[in-house]
């Protein structure tokens, strides 16, 4: 028998002897879970194990698999489907070598204690993804463990049968990455654990707790690393935090459903996923009608004037001048308040605390809180005084009256004079008392009732509209300036640039409830964010520790947010920073003509390396009207070949519209997508640009007629998307390829 195929019955034999022990642990937990826990518990007590720092509980709760055979046995099914995806060949020094299969989950034998799949997260799995072949080292929390490397192995197993594997070098890497690249837009995202690369593996691995920025090409798996770091960030970090403490910030609701099933795949389940535009009205409960971003992005773009004027409202209020203007704002707040600490707290007469010390505790030794906080603080500060001191008083008049009426007593002569003085005296001190009793109760609430709760969306509403306000607030401004800003508000309506003042005011005043303060944030697509939209952020939820991606070149926002990374490392000075230069998702073909429109780009930003992938030419198709039938013939030759995710991109949504009705007229079933849909891939998708963003597409058509791109910034990034979205074809349909930014040869 040859090497290989006496391999091949090994791998076959292991694969089998896996997949058994599964089926026993399967049995075994549903006939006494608790049994077997504790079974394994007692049995691993001892246990030393590669990793070695890691406790039996860890090793325990690390095993997945376990809390997958309590859980969910449909999981439990996925995963005896494709038990690994890898092995490697590997000795630590001074220990015995190993053959480790690397799987999405963990198991182990309970009474050898054998690690029969090793989870990807773990710490000697990145040995897997980081090392070549040969010496390596690895580190497992803060030791460096040094080792040799014999071997990678990857697998194809389907239904839980092996169809093949493959030793992986070098030269293999790219052989394999193709294969998995050849695959189809449905079942992309979560396969790609077995092929994560070096620099991407890094970026995964990175330290945990300190923020990254991640700038990376289109295709370049920029989601997929944030989605696998956030896996790798609970199995590494779960001890200490909990998913709802991790929040992913996705542009719309569509991406958020995009990325919703990946996710439990790699074993992340109860993290919050949402919008900024949704987290901002949950934490603050202030909810907004906002106006529609992408239609603004339409108006802008639809006659190719796209540049900013001087004074640009949506660009201001983004950014870091921005939020000093709202800080003086709050500071005012601030000072109007301290001001009601002026009159000091008092019980009848008696004085109980100086309102210059409660000021005092409000602007500086509480000064880190936010300000509703402070005044909630204080108010216990007061109440506690005055329980305490009210005894006193009461025990000093109490002692006083005992005093008088004793003396009136003892003193005067007359009897008549003497009752009657006494009886005053008693009178007095039974009125007294308990009205001071009384009074004691209420004072601190009576003394902080001046301080009434700020109405955040109002006082915002007066910070746009009020000219004396103003005036006071944006020196920087000129009076023309203010004039039209005050003017812009006078309708009320709100955009998506107001939510970071909101959060902020909301932050800084009243504080985020902790239901909303997350500790981690995942952000893709951050160039879409303004740099005030990441302060704010920043400050209400007083962590840095956020991992950003995104791409300069797809900012197709950029009339209202970020142009450039440097402000926002100045935001986050213990970041990291990484670029991603090569795309995984499109061919060789289909990205030379996306470079040729990355390199008209303001941003001067590096050509996007292709991973070696061949397709077909991108086709360009003339034609000088929108026909839905040349559409359709491109359309079903798509299909026979074999692709079923294809959409028809354009520029605006009004384009789609028509695209689409002509389409339907024509006889072809077709969807406009929309923010709100879901992606039926039964259908021609027609999509406008700007809501293709972070998504893909086997296969793209990019028709142009009514709103061509112009050769202007947003357009250029525009058009940059659509042809950045298909993986294995695309087209051009328009009346010439000067529509498309590009020359006649
Ligand atoms: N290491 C990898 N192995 C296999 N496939 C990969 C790898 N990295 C990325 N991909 C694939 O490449 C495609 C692009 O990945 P992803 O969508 O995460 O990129 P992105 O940088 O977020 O793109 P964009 O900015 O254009 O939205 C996906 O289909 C993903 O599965």
């Amino acid at each position: 028998m040859s090497e290989l195929k006496h391999d091949f019955q090994q791998e076959v034999e292991r694969l089998e002897y896996t997949k058994q022990y599964m089926d026993e642990i399967l049995a075994a937990s549903q006939r006494d879970l608790k049994a077997v826990q504790d079974k394994i518990k007692e049995s691993m007590a001892n246990l030393e194990y590669i990793d070695s720092s890691d406790s039996y509980i860890n090793i325990l709760t690390n095993s997945r698999f376990f809390e997958l055979a309590l859980n969910q046995k449909e999981s439990l099914e996925a995963v005896k489907k494709k038990p690994y995806f890898a092995r490697i060949h590997f000795q630590r020094h001074g220990e015995a070598e190993e053959l480790l299969y690397i799987g999405k989950t963990s198991l182990f034998h309970n009474e050898t204690f054998e690690p029969i799949i090793v989870d990807w997260r773990s710490p000697v799995a990145n040995v897997y993804y980081d090392g070549r072949l040969g010496e390596i080292t690895y580190p497992v929390r803060d030791e460096i463990f040094t080792g040799h490397l014999y071997s990678k192995r990857q697998y194809k197993i389907e239904n839980g049968e092996l169809l093949n594997f493959q030793d992986v070098d070098l030269t293999t890497n790219d052989d394999l990455l193709q294969e998995a690249l050849s695959g189809k837009a449905d079942v992309r995202l979560t396969e790609i654990v077995a092929t994560i690369q070096k620099e991407q593996n890094e970026i995964i691995r990175a330290h945990l707790r300190q923020p990254i920025l991640v700038q990376g090409a289109a295709g370049s798996g920029k989601t997929t690393i944030a989605l696998h770091r956030i896996s790798y960030f609970l199995y590494t970090m779960g001890e200490n935090f909990n998913p709802e403490q991790l929040m992913i910030l996705a542009p719309n609701k569509l991406f958020i459903d995009y990325i919703g099933d990946v996710l439990p795949e790699l074993g992340v389940e109860h993290i919050c996923q949402t919008t900024y535009e949704e987290y901002v009205q949950n934490a603050t409960g202030i909810k907004l009608k906002l106006t529609n971003s992408n239609e603004r992005l339409e108006e802008i773009v639809e006659d190719g004037i796209d540049t900013l004027p001087s004074f640009s409202i949506p660009k201001i209020k983004g950014s870091l001048l921005y939020r000093d203007f709202l800080d003086r704002y709050i500071k005012l707040h601030e000072q109007t308040l301290a001001q009601l600490f002026d009159e000091d707290v008092y019980i009848e007469k008696y004085k109980i605390m100086r309102g210059s010390h409660l000021k005092n505790l409000f602007l500086s030794e509480f000064a880190y809180m936010p300000i509703e906080k402070r005044i909630e603080r204080i108010k216990k500060v007061v109440q506690a005084e005055v329980k305490r001191k009210a005894k006193s008083v009461l025990a000093t008049l109490n002692k006083r009256y005992e005093d008088i009426i004793g003396k009136a007593l003892n003193g005067l002569r007359d009897p008549d004079k003497r009752r009657e003085t006494v009886t005053k005296f008693i009178d007095e001190r039974d009125e007294r008392i308990p009205k001071i009793k009384q009074e004691a109760k209420s004072a601190a609430t009576t003394y902080m009732r001046r301080f009434e709760k700020a109405k955040i969306k109002p006082m915002y509403r007066k910070f746009l509209t009020d000219r004396v306000l103003l005036r006071d607030l944006t020196p920087e401004w000129t009076i023309e300036e203010q004039e039209r800003f005050i003017q812009f508000h006078l309708k009320e309506k709100w955009s998506l640039e107001d939510l970071a003042a909101i959060y902020y005011l909301h932050a800084k005043i009243k504080g985020v409830a902790d239901q909303w303060k997350m500790r981690v944030v995942f952000i893709d697509e951050v160039q879409d964010y303004s740099l005030f939209q990441l302060a704010a952020l920043k400050i209400g939820l007083e962590t840095d520790m956020f991992t950003m991606v995104g791409d300069l070149a797809q900012g197709i926002h950029s009339y209202r947010s970020l142009t450039e990374w440097d402000p926002v490392l100045n935001l986050f000075p213990r970041a990291n920073y990484f670029t991603l230069q090569k795309s995984y998702r499109t061919t060789i073909e289909i990205m030379e003509v996306a470079n040729k429109i990355l390199s008209k780009m303001d941003e001067a930003l590096p050509l996007v390396e292709p991973v070696v992938r061949h397709g077909n030419e991108p086709t360009f198709v003339q034609s000088e009207t929108f026909n839905a039938e040349i559409i359709d013939d491109i359309y079903k030759k798509i299909q026979q070949n074999g692709h079923k995710s294809i959409a028809l991109i354009c520029k605006t949504a009004k384009e789609a519209k028509t695209y689409a009705a002509s389409m339907n007229a024509a006889g072809v079933e077709s969807q406009v997508l929309s923010e709100e849909s879901n992606l039926n891939e039964a259908k021609l998708l027609i999509v406008p640009s700007y809501l293709a963003k972070g998504l893909e597409f086997d296969a793209v058509i990019i028709a142009a007629y009514d709103s061509p791109y112009y050769d202007t910034p947003i357009d250029r990034k525009l058009l940059y998307v659509a042809l950045t979205r298909a993986m294995h074809e695309l087209y051009l349909v328009g009346p010439n390829k000067g529509v498309f930014l590009l020359d006649d040869n």
